[in-house]
């Protein structure tokens, strides 16, 4: 499509921006509270809000307090939280086997959120690394390298995981390891449990990124990790290959596809969107919130300003929806 433009003086572009109104006329783009989803810390304990250090303004709340904690999220809208848990080290071990504890961090808040608000979305991810001694995604085993993140070994333990988080009220199930095969794994297991109705949010393409610092903090798997992801995760410097992870998900039965990193993608998001027109979501994650907020703090950046302009890119690349820790105060922005 070749746009046609009068040449000036007769075109004259800036008319289209003159004034509010006519810029909300011709604006492409809107960014809505339906659009956000909020990624929630959760920690064992109680009476405990803890302020995650290196990511201002995020916390960790202990289940006794997630109600009052989510409440105004609901409030405002939001239409889906995502819950990641912070294993306490004792609860670790080299098979991750507390991800399928029915009675794990994760599973326990389900069921209070469920029970509390039983229109909000809750999305559970998958992968080990919350509950691995290692801080690995999978298990490991001997293999390449000398030992490997096992793909087919870990496949089951994944399954386990997903089948308890839908059991306890998660209805929209995440898969965030990049095992090979897992969607379709997961699907089959969810079925055969009768959990037809559980959808899946696929991070297809999801890359090894210097930008989970902060997140590893908060969940407590950073210290632990031996090595780095780049045996399963994606490397940077690929565009192709995303596409292919992509329609393999897509072919395995996700319902939804995930970008992960966010903003340092946003090439990937397009493509994505043009070539599969499937639902797409972004996940602005903790390094992209912390990069910002510690320029925000630093009086170099306006933190509403940055924060919108930050979340519309994601519209504009053909995100319909984007993960945040900004969701509560964007939510509440766009409320007015
Ligand atoms: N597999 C777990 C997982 N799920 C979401 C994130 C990162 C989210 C963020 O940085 O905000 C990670 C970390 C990782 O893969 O190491
Ligand atoms: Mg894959």
């Amino acid at each position: 499509m070749i746009p046609i433009v009068a040449p000036f003086p007769i075109g004259r572009p800036r008319r289209n921006r003159l004034d509010a109104g006519t810029r909300r006329l011709v604006a492409e783009n809107r960014l809505s509270v339906d659009d956000l989803i909020w990624p929630v810390f959760i920690m064992e304990g109680t009476g405990t809000i803890s302020p995650v250090a290196s990511m201002p303004g995020v916390e960790r709340v202990t289940i006794d307090r997630l109600a009052a904690h989510v409440a105004p999220a609901v409030k405002l809208g939001i239409p889906a939280v995502a819950l990641f848990p912070m294993t306490p080290p004792e609860a670790k071990d080299a098979e991750g086997s507390e991800a399928s504890n029915p009675d794990n961090l994760i599973c326990r808040a389900a069921r209070l959120l469920t029970r509390e608000f039983p229109d909000l979305l809750l999305v559970g991810d998958v992968a080990l690394d919350p509950y691995t001694d290692h801080g690995h995604d999978g298990v490991l085993r001997p293999g390449p390298g000398g030992v490997y993140v096992d793909n087919d070994a870990s496949l089951p333990v994944l399954v386990r995981q997903a089948v308890v988080q839908a059991e306890a009220g998660i209805g929209i199930m995440a898969p965030s390891d990049m095992m090979d095969g897992r969607i379709g794994a997961i699907r089959r297991g969810l079925d055969a449990e009768g959990l037809i109705h559980t959808r899946i949010m696929s991070y297809a393409a999801k890359y090894a990124s210097a930008f989970y610092g902060p997140f590893r903090d908060a969940v407590g798997s950073g210290g632990a990790l031996r090595g780095d992801k780049k045996t399963y995760q994606m490397d940077p410097a690929n565009s192709d290959e995303a596409m292919r992870e992509i329609a393999a998900d897509l072919a395995e039965g996700a319902d939804m596809i995930m970008v992960k990193p966010g903003m340092p993608y946003l090439d990937i998001i397009r493509r994505a969107k043009d070539q599969f027109a499937a639902p797409t979501f972004a996940y602005q994650v903790s390094g992209e919130y912390s990069m910002l907020m510690a320029a925000i703090e630093r009086g170099w950046l306006d933190h509403d300003r940055g924060m919108m302009e930050s979340l519309m890119a994601f519209k504009r690349a053909g995100a319909d929806g984007v993960l945040t820790y900004f969701a509560p105060r964007a939510a509440a922005l766009l409320r007015g």
